[in-house]
């Protein structure tokens, strides 16, 4: 399985990506930068977290045109697994991957923290891994993390098990529901605000990230 790590101006989680690929996985995987269109050698896309753009007009509202966008909504298209991590999940929403928005957190603050999250749907090539109501703590650094969607896009998400991870406890950026991450509808592209590449192995202080990539390797290989 070949991974794609897309990487945009101010992109800045790209090489802890590469790592949490080469490190848990053993698998190859290539830095793409956003002006590369060619993702055809690709099994899975990773839009890193970061500033793209220096988050100048909204958080991923420039990276969204991009010349890999397209060809990342192609791959998305094909049914590729396409993940997006904070600043990439920020990007998956403005291109409209994804459903709804995320806004600046509601206490206008950039929270660096490890929340707990529960895994709400272990049911998908992202979480297969993971039990359904597990608890874990991957790690949040974002300005902008607030997820919103209205209420009939809430209650679609809701019914059809988009919904893979919410806060737990704490909410630590006022989002709709508590929601950290969801899927889109054909189940292939996931946009989460917690890192899981920063919660690999132990010494990181938590490894449950680490099997977010172990299922998307699982799922490819049962493929
Ligand atoms: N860690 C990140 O990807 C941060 C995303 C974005 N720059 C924000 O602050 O919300």
């Amino acid at each position: 399985m070949r991974f794609a790590v897309a990487t945009f101006p101010g992109s800045n989680c790209d090489l802890d990506c590469v790592h949490a690929v080469e490190d848990v996985l053993g698998a190859p995987v290539s830095t793409v930068w956003h002006q590369q269109t060619d993702l055809d050698e690709f099994d899975a896309i990773i839009l890193p977290g970061g500033f793209s753009y220096g988050d100048y007009l909204r958080t991923g509202a420039l990276a969204r045109f991009s010349p890999v966008m397209e060809s990342v909504v192609a791959a998305a298209k094909q049914g590729k697994l396409v993940i997006g991590i904070c600043n990439g999940f920020q990007i998956l929403c403005e291109v409209g991957l994804l459903p709804g928005a995320l806004m600046a957190n509601d206490h206008l603050q950039f929270r660096c923290a490890t929340p707990e999250l529960v895994v709400e749907n272990a049911d998908t090539p992202f979480t297969q891994d993971y039990q359904s109501g597990e608890q874990i703590q991957i790690p949040i650094a974002h300005g902008e993390g607030n997820y919103y969607c209205d209420e009939q896009t809430l209650q679609e998400l809701e019914e059809n098990r988009q919904i893979l991870f919410r806060y737990n406890s704490e909410n630590p950026n006022g989002s709709t529901a508590g929601i950290a991450g969801i899927i889109n509808r054909a189940g292939n592209v996931l946009g989460m605000m917690p890192h899981p590449e920063r919660a690999i192995v132990d010494w990181m202080g938590s490894a449950d990230g680490a099997k977010i990539f172990t299922s998307m390797l699982r799922n490819w290989e049962e493929r």
